[in-house]
């Protein structure tokens, strides 16, 4: 019944696009003056559903290149405050609070459209949205403690505080508008700014961003910026030379986009939001687009999800003042790696500290160069580095292997919609899905008994986003000590008389020299 619902409002929804100029169809990005039909779509793209990543996205309709020009969303069609402001009483309401921002404007004026139902000119595109999102400012006591990282719990608490004080000083002016309680509540402000938050797309006019249709179907991966360029170098030239002159416009065409260095975005010239490939793609095959470079945490913040493999993760662990000191690195660039290797900045910042003070200035060079500058210098700096990822991880309430269960178990919970008997192994385990079902009074006397409904679910959702989240970064925290370990036993292998193998005595500061 719901899923009917659902695909009678896609449909409706993406006729209606398909009515105001919204198109995939490649005569009529090429030319603006084509002959064809002034806009279509299904000629590129298709909407589908992509369990594994993201749920409801883009597919290809037919192969794609890359560079190719795949989605031209008009700049009528996009949903900005400016756009929402045609309602004469929002305008004039929104003028008696100047210290509203512009992310809260859009926020209220999207209430105030979702609160007109049917009347709302966007009423296909407002019905097809998520009635529920996981980002971090949704996140309730429990589904934040199971982060166990105090500055994940830090980022959720400041995410719900700032959503509550938006918030606060919007209820005014949604008063003097008329909104209904409903629309006024805290969870509907959350609602709308988790719109906001997770399907603008940047617009030069305001910082609050535009909802773009269909354009905001698109899921996320992440970019590679090594990658990038040497990518975007190759690709040019094996366009260029391999076409044969009939194509060369086309190629032409496709070079420059190449260069464009982003997925999509708002373009003055052709006054609308474009969408380009960013590698080829299959026929049927996800289009996935990069909305920027993100860790898991800031996913998780802004769009309320994670990847299982994210190249731009990072996990910062607290070095000592002198480190910081020692260097003149940014903080937030001192941190180790998805891979578990610590970024360029740390390591230098790390072999430095690591230098007798009266040395660094001429050591300074080479350590900024990224260079090792001894063995015993670079296996102190590892000790350090591995015995400090061990007492992290020591101080975490579960280890990654009772996360892995938990998750399993949680899956569990997930398939079933109806009560359901959990079978509950470890005790760690059961104490964590007891304290979920007592903190959602889902216990109900009997043993795990499990009554499922809309607000379980989201509940169970963010619980296991949390749980994947916390053991990624503790994956990320034991790659770092192998890490560290091989970097070490790269030493002794080396047979190398300076260095110190013996793991077991506390990380020593290791002059040089
Ligand atoms: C711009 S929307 C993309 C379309 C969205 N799936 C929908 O059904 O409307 C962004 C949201 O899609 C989901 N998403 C996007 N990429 C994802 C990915 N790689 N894995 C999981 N969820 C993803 C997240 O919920 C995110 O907040």
């Amino acid at each position: 019944m719901e899923e009917e619902e659902g695909e009678a409002n896609l449909k409706s929804f993406l006729e209606w696009a398909a009515a105001i100029g919204i198109s995939d169809s490649q005569s009529s990005n090429q030319s603006e003056n084509s002959t064809s039909p002034p806009s279509s779509l299904g000629q590129s793209l298709c909407v589908s559903h992509f369990p594994q990543a993201g749920g409801r996205g883009l597919a290809a309709v037919r192969d794609l290149r890359k560079g190719e020009l795949i989605l031209k969303v008009p700049k009528h069609a996009l949903i900005t405050s400016e756009s929402l402001m045609k309602d004469q009483a929002l305008s004039t309401a929104v003028q008696n609070y100047p210290s509203l921002s512009p992310t809260q404007i859009l926020s209220v004026a999207l209430l105030r459209e979702a609160g007109k139902g049917k009347s709302s000119l966007w009423f296909p595109y407002l019905k097809q949205l998520p009635r529920r999102y996981d980002t971090l400012a949704s996140f309730g006591q429990f589904e934040m403690q199971a982060l166990q990282v105090d500055d994940a719990i830090w980022t959720v608490e400041r995410a719900v505080g700032r959503a509550e004080l938006e918030w606060r000083s919007a209820i005014a002016i949604m008063g003097e508008l008329e909104l209904k309680p409903h629309f006024r509540s805290f969870k509907a402000w959350l609602w709308a700014s988790a719109t906001i938050s997770s399907r603008t797309l940047h617009v030069p006019w305001d910082d609050a961003g535009c909802l773009c249709p269909v354009g905001d179907f698109f899921n996320y991966s992440a970019p590679r910026e090594e990658q990038f360029e040497s990518e975007v170098l190759r690709s040019a030239s094996s366009l260029c030379s391999s076409w044969d002159a009939t194509e060369e416009s086309d190629a032409g065409d496709i070079t420059a986009n190449l260069l464009r260095l982003t997925d999509g975005g708002y373009e003055e010239e052709v006054g609308a939001c474009c969408f380009y490939a960013n590698r080829n793609y299959r026929k049927e095959e996800q289009v996935l687009l990069s909305y920027g470079t993100y860790t898991n945490l800031e996913l998780l913040e802004h769009y309320g999800f994670l990847l299982d493999e994210n190249p731009n993760d990072k996990v910062f662990i607290a070095l000592v003042p002198d480190i910081y000191s020692s260097c003149s690195w940014p903080k937030d660039s001192l941190y180790i790696q998805q891979s578990g290797k610590p970024s360029f900045a740390m390591l230098c910042a790390m072999r430095l500290w690591a230098t007798p003070m009266n040395q660094r200035k001429s050591f300074g060079y080479l350590a900024y160069s990224g260079s090792q500058l001894s063995t015993a210098n670079e296996t102190s700096v590892m000790q350090w580095i591995a015995k400090n990822c061990h007492l992290i991880l020591e101080n975490l309430s579960t280890t990654t292997e009772e996360d892995i269960s938990l998750l399993q178990t949680i899956d569990k919970m997930h398939e079933c919609r109806a009560p359901v008997e959990l079978e509950l192994g470890q005790s760690t385990i059961r104490g964590q899905v007891y304290a979920f079902l007592e903190t959602n009074g889902l216990l109900n006397g009997g043993v795990g008994a499990l009554h499922w409904n809309g607000r379980t679910r989201g509940s169970v959702d963010r619980w296991k986003l949390a749980v994947q989240w916390r053991l990624k970064y503790k994956q990320i925290l034991l790659d770092c000590i192998s890490y560290s370990n091989g970097t070490i036993d790269s030493f002794t292998s080396r047979d190398d008389s300076t260095l110190r193998t013996n793991r077991s005595i506390s990380p020593k500061f290791e002059p040089l020299g």
